[in-house]
Protein backbone atom coordinates (compact mmCIF):
# COMPACT_ATOMS: atom_id res chain seq x y z
CA UNK A 1 0.00 0.00 0.00
CA UNK A 2 1.60 3.22 -1.01
CA UNK A 3 1.65 5.18 2.12
CA UNK A 4 3.99 8.54 2.68
CA UNK A 5 4.46 11.60 4.80
CA UNK A 6 4.04 15.47 3.25
CA UNK A 7 5.82 17.75 5.83
CA UNK A 8 3.15 20.22 5.03
CA UNK A 9 0.76 23.21 7.11
CA UNK A 10 -2.91 23.04 6.86
CA UNK A 11 -2.60 26.32 4.83
CA UNK A 12 -0.68 25.04 2.03
CA UNK A 13 -2.99 22.38 2.26
CA UNK A 14 -5.95 24.66 2.02
CA UNK A 15 -4.06 26.68 -1.03
CA UNK A 16 -3.18 23.84 -2.85
CA UNK A 17 -7.23 22.44 -2.78
CA UNK A 18 -7.87 25.96 -3.40
CA UNK A 19 -6.15 25.38 -6.95
CA UNK A 20 -7.30 21.94 -7.33
CA UNK A 21 -11.14 21.19 -6.44
CA UNK A 22 -12.19 23.98 -9.44
CA UNK A 23 -10.28 21.81 -11.40
CA UNK A 24 -11.88 18.50 -10.54
CA UNK A 25 -15.13 20.24 -10.58
CA UNK A 26 -14.24 21.58 -14.22
CA UNK A 27 -13.62 18.29 -15.00
CA UNK A 28 -16.75 16.95 -13.52
CA UNK A 29 -18.83 18.90 -15.67
CA UNK A 30 -16.86 17.99 -18.59
CA UNK A 31 -18.10 14.13 -17.67
CA UNK A 32 -21.83 15.53 -17.35
CA UNK A 33 -21.29 17.79 -20.98
CA UNK A 34 -19.88 14.58 -22.82
CA UNK A 35 -22.58 12.22 -21.60
CA UNK A 36 -25.15 14.62 -22.43
CA UNK A 37 -24.53 16.48 -25.10
CA UNK A 38 -26.38 16.34 -28.64
CA UNK A 39 -24.01 18.66 -30.52
CA UNK A 40 -23.30 17.56 -33.98
CA UNK A 41 -19.95 15.24 -34.66
CA UNK A 42 -17.90 18.10 -35.98
CA UNK A 43 -18.33 19.55 -32.96
CA UNK A 44 -17.20 16.48 -30.78
CA UNK A 45 -14.38 15.60 -32.94
CA UNK A 46 -13.12 18.97 -32.45
CA UNK A 47 -13.86 18.93 -28.51
CA UNK A 48 -11.84 15.77 -28.63
CA UNK A 49 -8.50 17.60 -30.33
CA UNK A 50 -9.17 21.11 -27.43
CA UNK A 51 -9.75 18.00 -24.21
CA UNK A 52 -6.56 16.11 -25.91
CA UNK A 53 -3.98 19.46 -25.74
CA UNK A 54 -4.85 19.63 -22.22
CA UNK A 55 -3.91 16.47 -21.18
CA UNK A 56 -1.18 16.70 -22.78
CA UNK A 57 -0.22 20.05 -20.83
CA UNK A 58 -1.66 18.29 -17.69
CA UNK A 59 0.93 14.92 -18.90
CA UNK A 60 3.87 17.52 -19.42
CA UNK A 61 4.84 17.21 -15.20
CA UNK A 62 3.18 13.95 -13.85
CA UNK A 63 3.65 11.73 -10.89
CA UNK A 64 4.39 7.77 -11.75
CA UNK A 65 1.50 5.44 -10.66
CA UNK A 66 -1.57 6.87 -8.69
CA UNK A 67 -1.96 9.61 -6.13
CA UNK A 68 -1.91 7.52 -3.04
CA UNK A 69 -2.75 8.93 0.40
CA UNK A 70 -0.29 11.16 1.71
CA UNK A 71 -0.60 12.00 5.16
CA UNK A 72 1.30 14.97 7.47
CA UNK A 73 3.22 14.19 10.03
CA UNK A 74 0.56 15.26 12.46
CA UNK A 75 -2.02 12.23 10.36
CA UNK A 76 -3.89 14.80 8.32
CA UNK A 77 -4.29 12.80 5.36
CA UNK A 78 -5.08 13.80 1.59
CA UNK A 79 -6.32 11.37 -0.02
CA UNK A 80 -7.23 13.24 -3.54
CA UNK A 81 -6.71 10.49 -5.86
CA UNK A 82 -9.75 8.38 -4.00
CA UNK A 83 -12.48 7.37 -6.33
CA UNK A 84 -15.29 8.33 -3.11
CA UNK A 85 -13.52 11.93 -1.91
CA UNK A 86 -10.98 12.28 -3.85
CA UNK A 87 -10.13 15.96 -4.07
CA UNK A 88 -8.52 15.55 -7.22
CA UNK A 89 -10.44 12.87 -8.44
CA UNK A 90 -13.80 13.59 -11.16
CA UNK A 91 -15.30 10.00 -11.18
CA UNK A 92 -15.45 10.86 -7.25
CA UNK A 93 -19.14 12.26 -6.59
CA UNK A 94 -17.42 13.60 -4.14
CA UNK A 95 -18.08 12.85 -0.93
CA UNK A 96 -17.78 15.31 1.90
CA UNK A 97 -18.51 13.52 5.08
CA UNK A 98 -18.24 14.30 8.26
CA UNK A 99 -17.40 12.38 11.28
CA UNK A 100 -18.01 11.84 15.24
CA UNK A 101 -17.19 8.88 17.68
CA UNK A 102 -18.20 5.66 15.21
CA UNK A 103 -20.35 8.01 12.71
CA UNK A 104 -20.04 8.90 9.59
CA UNK A 105 -22.60 10.61 7.25
CA UNK A 106 -23.14 12.78 4.40
CA UNK A 107 -25.32 14.13 1.48
CA UNK A 108 -24.44 14.08 -2.18
CA UNK A 109 -26.33 15.11 -5.68
CA UNK A 110 -25.69 12.16 -8.13
CA UNK A 111 -26.27 13.12 -12.07
CA UNK A 112 -25.84 11.59 -15.17
CA UNK A 113 -21.93 9.83 -14.59
CA UNK A 114 -23.65 7.45 -11.96
CA UNK A 115 -26.14 5.58 -13.83
CA UNK A 116 -26.64 2.23 -13.73
CA UNK A 117 -30.24 1.24 -14.69
CA UNK A 118 -32.00 4.36 -16.62
CA UNK A 119 -32.59 6.95 -14.42
CA UNK A 120 -30.84 5.31 -11.42
CA UNK A 121 -27.86 4.96 -9.15
CA UNK A 122 -25.54 2.36 -10.51
CA UNK A 123 -25.30 -0.87 -7.68
CA UNK A 124 -21.38 -0.89 -7.95
CA UNK A 125 -21.64 3.24 -6.98
CA UNK A 126 -23.65 2.97 -4.29
CA UNK A 127 -21.38 0.07 -2.85
CA UNK A 128 -18.80 2.32 -2.87
CA UNK A 129 -20.20 5.31 -1.29
CA UNK A 130 -21.12 2.88 1.52
CA UNK A 131 -17.96 1.12 1.72
CA UNK A 132 -15.90 4.83 2.39
CA UNK A 133 -18.93 5.41 4.78
CA UNK A 134 -18.19 2.38 6.51
CA UNK A 135 -14.23 2.81 6.73
CA UNK A 136 -14.41 6.15 7.40
CA UNK A 137 -17.11 5.42 10.74
CA UNK A 138 -14.92 2.48 11.53
CA UNK A 139 -11.35 4.56 11.82
CA UNK A 140 -12.59 7.63 13.88
CA UNK A 141 -11.39 5.72 16.87
CA UNK A 142 -7.83 5.62 15.29
CA UNK A 143 -5.85 4.84 12.23
CA UNK A 144 -7.96 3.00 9.50
CA UNK A 145 -9.47 -0.37 9.18
CA UNK A 146 -9.86 -2.13 6.03
CA UNK A 147 -13.18 -3.49 4.37
CA UNK A 148 -13.10 -7.20 4.91
CA UNK A 149 -16.86 -8.33 3.94
CA UNK A 150 -18.96 -5.56 2.67
CA UNK A 151 -22.39 -7.18 2.24
CA UNK A 152 -25.05 -4.62 0.18
CA UNK A 153 -28.51 -4.94 0.07
CA UNK A 154 -30.31 -2.72 -2.52
CA UNK A 155 -34.03 -2.36 -1.03
CA UNK A 156 -35.60 -0.49 -4.29
CA UNK A 157 -33.88 1.78 -7.38
CA UNK A 158 -32.22 4.27 -5.98
CA UNK A 159 -33.17 7.74 -8.45
CA UNK A 160 -30.07 9.69 -9.77
CA UNK A 161 -30.29 13.07 -7.59
CA UNK A 162 -29.98 14.60 -4.14
CA UNK A 163 -28.97 11.27 -1.40
CA UNK A 164 -28.04 10.74 1.81
CA UNK A 165 -25.68 7.79 3.52
CA UNK A 166 -25.15 6.96 7.06
CA UNK A 167 -22.63 4.38 8.62
CA UNK A 168 -22.36 3.68 12.37
CA UNK A 169 -20.20 1.53 14.05
CA UNK A 170 -22.53 -1.38 16.11
CA UNK A 171 -20.03 -3.32 17.44
CA UNK A 172 -16.26 -4.10 17.65
CA UNK A 173 -14.48 -7.46 18.59
CA UNK A 174 -10.66 -7.50 18.94
CA UNK A 175 -9.20 -6.00 15.23
CA UNK A 176 -12.71 -6.44 14.23
CA UNK A 177 -15.49 -3.42 13.27
CA UNK A 178 -18.77 -4.26 12.37
CA UNK A 179 -20.82 -1.06 10.54
CA UNK A 180 -24.34 -0.56 9.63
CA UNK A 181 -24.50 1.78 6.46
CA UNK A 182 -27.79 3.27 4.50
CA UNK A 183 -28.18 5.12 1.57
CA UNK A 184 -31.28 7.29 1.18
CA UNK A 185 -33.77 9.20 -0.78
CA UNK A 186 -36.61 11.45 0.08
CA UNK A 187 -38.61 8.61 0.58
CA UNK A 188 -36.46 6.41 2.82
CA UNK A 189 -33.58 3.89 2.88
CA UNK A 190 -33.07 2.86 -0.71
CA UNK A 191 -30.06 0.79 0.00
CA UNK A 192 -28.53 -0.64 2.68
CA UNK A 193 -25.06 -2.95 3.97
CA UNK A 194 -23.56 -4.31 6.43
CA UNK A 195 -19.56 -4.50 7.10
CA UNK A 196 -16.83 -6.51 8.81
CA UNK A 197 -13.41 -3.95 8.98
CA UNK A 198 -10.58 -5.19 10.09
CA UNK A 199 -8.02 -2.89 11.65
CA UNK A 200 -4.25 -3.75 10.22
CA UNK A 201 -1.75 -5.56 13.14
CA UNK A 202 0.26 -2.71 12.44
CA UNK A 203 0.81 0.69 10.82
CA UNK A 204 3.51 1.30 9.11
CA UNK A 205 5.19 4.77 9.12
CA UNK A 206 8.53 5.35 6.05
CA UNK A 207 11.61 4.12 7.73
CA UNK A 208 10.41 0.89 9.48
CA UNK A 209 8.29 2.35 12.88
CA UNK A 210 4.94 0.73 12.96
CA UNK A 211 2.40 2.69 14.93
CA UNK A 212 0.13 0.06 16.92
CA UNK A 213 -3.52 0.23 16.57
CA UNK A 214 -5.48 0.91 19.61
CA UNK A 215 -7.29 -2.81 18.74
CA UNK A 216 -3.85 -4.30 18.24
CA UNK A 217 -2.35 -2.91 21.48
CA UNK A 218 -5.57 -4.11 23.53
CA UNK A 219 -4.51 -7.81 21.89
CA UNK A 220 -0.97 -7.86 22.86
CA UNK A 221 -2.06 -6.55 26.26
C1 LIG B 1 -10.33 6.59 6.72
C2 LIG B 1 -10.11 5.44 5.75
C3 LIG B 1 -11.34 5.15 4.87
C4 LIG B 1 -11.06 4.04 3.89
C5 LIG B 1 -12.34 3.61 3.21
C6 LIG B 1 -12.09 2.65 2.07
C7 LIG B 1 -12.42 1.24 2.50
C8 LIG B 1 -11.85 0.30 1.50
O1 LIG B 1 -12.22 0.30 0.38
S1 LIG B 1 -10.59 -0.73 1.98
C9 LIG B 1 -10.16 -1.59 0.47
C10 LIG B 1 -10.83 -2.92 0.33
N1 LIG B 1 -10.33 -3.85 1.30
C11 LIG B 1 -9.13 -4.44 1.13
O2 LIG B 1 -8.42 -4.27 0.16
C12 LIG B 1 -8.70 -5.37 2.24
C13 LIG B 1 -7.90 -6.55 1.68
N2 LIG B 1 -7.70 -7.53 2.72
C14 LIG B 1 -6.67 -7.42 3.61
O3 LIG B 1 -5.83 -6.54 3.49
C15 LIG B 1 -6.62 -8.41 4.74
O4 LIG B 1 -7.28 -9.58 4.33
C16 LIG B 1 -7.30 -7.85 6.01
C17 LIG B 1 -6.52 -6.60 6.51
C18 LIG B 1 -8.78 -7.49 5.77
C19 LIG B 1 -7.27 -8.93 7.11
O5 LIG B 1 -5.97 -9.40 7.17
P1 LIG B 1 -5.33 -9.86 8.57
O6 LIG B 1 -5.17 -8.68 9.47
O7 LIG B 1 -4.12 -10.65 8.26
O8 LIG B 1 -6.50 -10.78 9.11
P2 LIG B 1 -6.37 -12.02 10.08
O9 LIG B 1 -5.29 -11.79 11.11
O10 LIG B 1 -6.29 -13.26 9.25
O11 LIG B 1 -7.81 -11.99 10.75
C20 LIG B 1 -8.15 -11.08 11.80
C21 LIG B 1 -9.61 -11.29 12.11
O12 LIG B 1 -10.39 -10.75 11.02
C22 LIG B 1 -11.19 -11.77 10.41
N3 LIG B 1 -11.13 -11.58 8.97
C23 LIG B 1 -10.04 -11.59 8.18
N4 LIG B 1 -10.37 -11.30 6.91
C24 LIG B 1 -11.71 -11.08 6.91
C25 LIG B 1 -12.63 -10.75 5.89
N5 LIG B 1 -12.24 -10.55 4.63
N6 LIG B 1 -13.93 -10.57 6.22
C26 LIG B 1 -14.33 -10.76 7.51
N7 LIG B 1 -13.50 -11.10 8.53
C27 LIG B 1 -12.20 -11.25 8.22
C28 LIG B 1 -10.53 -13.11 10.81
O13 LIG B 1 -11.47 -14.16 10.83
C29 LIG B 1 -10.02 -12.76 12.21
O14 LIG B 1 -11.08 -12.83 13.11
P3 LIG B 1 -10.85 -13.44 14.59
O15 LIG B 1 -9.93 -12.45 15.27
O16 LIG B 1 -12.22 -13.47 15.20
O17 LIG B 1 -10.22 -14.77 14.39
Amino acid sequence: MDFRIEDISPEEISRRLSVVEPLTESVRRLIDAVIRTEVDDAELIAATERIDQVVQTLRSRQRDGSFGTPYTPTFIGMPWGNAAVGARNAIAPPLQIRTESGVAECEMVLGAAYEGPGGCVHGGVAALMLDQLVGEAASTDGLPSFTGTLTVRYLRPTRLGALSARAEVTGREGRKTFVHATLSDDDGVTVEADAIMIAPKGFALPGGEVLPHPATAQEEN
